[in-house]
């Protein structure tokens, strides 16, 4: 007999599309049913009977309004069948429900920073639940580098044994981007700071409010949660130093729309900043770091020699360097670290995880 698991899926939005597509032409012996669709924060399909979802019109069909959280937890545990739930959004009262989803057996994979990064007691808390024999499961290898293989290989050094030393990297696919762009060792480039972060946003890097990705936060957020895999109890992602590169003069703006459109006023700084790397023969960067030896966690811009592997970085990729007792010589996972299509496949494959240890 075929296999099956429900899902329960929240957010249509950049990696949530990609993710529908994926899974509408996904391949594999257990048959996915998705009973629940959030496709906004307003609209979701479901039916009272668990038939599922038509995910190839799933744009066009009435829906009904979402359900509550709590509702929402009734509704899948009613089912004959266990679930996953996957959170395509960025919201954080979705993210701080988890540990009570993950006690009533619900499981999770997520490209949702938020549950993992905030307070120490949200993280111990769903980790506990997710333990415990009735317990969900939790993936989320999708929350640091995008698609990329980091969460999982950490996890497996640190369950086998190794200890962690210092991890360090790029890990913004936004910012990458940006100063792959903006500061590159060719002195004649001359693109405007608060254009490529334009271009940045339409390509699907940045987070719904791209000031989450230049404030620092988001490279906060991955190196939180990097730093607790390894065994560095981190408070929170403002528990540390985080160089952030709003201007000062606009930290108060209200809408993401308004922040965009007085950025151009400030090129002219960070224009300044570039160009005195460049006399010096060095590149900017924006880096995140976790030091076990010197007990720091920190996310700045540093200055980079143009013969560093930083410098010679392209597009959206971060590059990740972990340098264990076992791997002295670090290990270093490179590729794209943000977009819809590789941000999906990162969670879907967590899914595909689950639904094979879970499904009946
Ligand atoms: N883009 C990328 O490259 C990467 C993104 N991520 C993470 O993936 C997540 C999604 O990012 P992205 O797709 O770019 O964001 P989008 O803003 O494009 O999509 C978010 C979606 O979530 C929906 N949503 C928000 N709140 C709720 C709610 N309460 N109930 C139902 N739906 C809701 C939004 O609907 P509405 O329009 O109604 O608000 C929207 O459809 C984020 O957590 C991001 O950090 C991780 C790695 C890379
Ligand atoms: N906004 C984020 C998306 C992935 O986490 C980034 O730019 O890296
Ligand atoms: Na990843």
């Amino acid at each position: 007999m075929v296999k099956s698991v429900n899902v329960a899926i929240i957010g249509s939005g950049v990696v949530g599309s990609a993710f529908v597509n994926q899974l509408k032409n996904l391949k594999t012996a257990i048959n996915f049913n998705v009973v629940y669709f959030a496709r906004s924060s307003k609209e979701a399909l479901f039916s009272s009977d668990y038939k599922p979802v038509d995910l190839a019109s799933y744009k066009n069909a009435s829906a009904q309004a979402v359900l509550s959280l709590d509702e929402l937890t009734k509704f899948l545990k009613g089912a004959s069948k266990p679930t996953i739930l996957i959170d395509n959004t960025s919201n954080s009262t979705i993210a701080d429900y988890y540990p009570t989803f993950v006690k009533e057996g619900i499981s999770i994979a997520t490209p949702n920073k938020k549950a993992f990064s905030s307070d120490l007691s949200v993280w111990n808390e769903i980790f506990k639940n997710s333990e415990a024999p009735s317990g969900g499961l939790v993936y989320h290898e999708a929350t640091v580098g995008a698609g990329l293989p980091i969460i999982g290989p950490l996890r497996d050094l640190i369950t086998t044994g190794d200890k962690v030393e210092k991890i360090e990297g790029i890990f913004s696919g936004t910012l990458s981007y940006i100063f792959n762009e903006f500061s590159t060792t060719d002195p004649s480039t001359k693109v405007k700071f608060s254009d490529v972060v334009k271009v940045a946003k339409d390509l699907g890097y940045t987070e719904p409010d791209p000031r989450d990705d230049l404030n620092g936060l988001d490279v906060a957020r991955k190196v939180t949660i990097l730093a607790r895999i390894s065994g560095f109890d981190v408070e929170s992602p403002t528990s540390f130093p985080v160089e952030s590169l709003i201007p000062k003069e606009l930290e108060s703006v209200q809408t993401a729309d308004e922040f965009l459109s007085k950025l151009p006023d400030f090129d002219a700084d960070i224009q300044k900043v570039k160009e005195e790397a460049l006399a010096e023969n060095k590149v900017l960067r924006f880096v995140g770091q976790v030091d076990f030896k010197a007990n720091k966690v920190s996310v700045e811009i540093g200055k980079y020699g143009f013969d560093h592997p930083f410098a010679s970085l392209k597009g959206s990729d971060n590059v990740v360097s972990i340098k264990t007792e076992r791997y002295s010589n670090p290990l270093i996972i490179q590729g794209a670290g943000a977009g819809a299509e590789v941000t999906a496949h990162g969670v879907l494959a967590d899914a595909i995880k689950i639904a094979e240890r879970i499904a009946i």
